[in-house]
């Protein structure tokens, strides 16, 4: 069996001193889309936080693409998120500069030099969520599912181990919704594993997958019921 991209054992989240979630057990495996649902306030966005360093793990063990969450180190996070795929509910495109630079931008940031290495990566990614024509445009002459799948291009530019999508869909009409979802389903055949918390049960009931749900701050695997 292939080493997970994320193993979770016994894990207590915090925010500040107030308890959000225990004995949080996940284990994600390479290849897996899984889906985090609950509802507001479940904790579904303090999870992810943990996963990508921006909550300290306090209690309990955690390994995500090969880095120890106990422990973590203010100087390991930008390495930890380079290895993952980060997706906001709000895109977090720079409004400044086109598509392509706000690629460019986040490839510079993480280290890459070669000019023509970094075009045609950014084609890549382009071409992966359809919007190499578009790579002109300034996010603002895009539409909401466009700048998103420009965000997820983004999170694809440095392979990702481990895409964590926090209500990726959450700004976006149901049509636009299933677009994008299109998207995350397709680049999850070609190889990525993701991890995609939603509100979104039409979502869901589409496109089944493993379903995790918080609550009662717990998190614990749901089994979908076909209709
Ligand atoms: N920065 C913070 N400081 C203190 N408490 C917080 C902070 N952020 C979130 N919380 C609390 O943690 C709990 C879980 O919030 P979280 O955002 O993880 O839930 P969620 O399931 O992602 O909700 P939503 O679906 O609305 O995004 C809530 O009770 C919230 O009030």
């Amino acid at each position: 069996m292939a080493t997970p991209v994320l193993k979770i054992q016994k894990a207590s989240i915090f925010q500040r001193e107030n308890l959000i979630l225990s004995e949080v057990n996940v284990t994600i495996n390479p290849g897996d889309f899984v889906y985090l649902i609950g509802k507001t306030g479940s904790g579904k966005s303090s999870f992810m936080k943990t996963l990508y360093g921006d909550l300290p793990l306090q209690e309990g063990t955690g390994e995500i693409v090969g880095f120890n969450l106990k422990g973590l180190k203010e100087k390991q996070i930008p390495f930890l998120r380079r290895k993952l795929g980060v997706v906001f509910q709000d895109f977090k495109l720079l409004n400044d500069r086109t598509v392509r630079a706000n690629l460019l931008f986040v490839l510079k940031a993480t280290g890459w030099k070669d000019k023509s290495a970094m075009e045609s990566k950014i084609d890549d990614v382009l071409d992966k969520v359809g919007m190499k024509s578009k790579g002109f445009k300034y996010p603002y002459q895009l539409s909401g599912g466009e700048q998103q799948r420009v965000a997820i291009a983004r999170a694809l530019l440095n392979d990702p181990e481990l895409i964590l999508a926090d209500e990726p869909t959450g700004n976006l009409d149901p049509q636009t919704s299933v677009e994008v979802m299109q998207v995350l389903q397709e680049i999850n055949k070609n190889g990525n594993t993701i991890l995609m918390a939603t509100h979104d049960y039409a979502l869901l009931l589409k496109y089944p997958s493993k379903t995790l749900k918080c609550d009662s701050n717990k998190i614990f695997e749901v089994v979908q019921k076909t209709v």
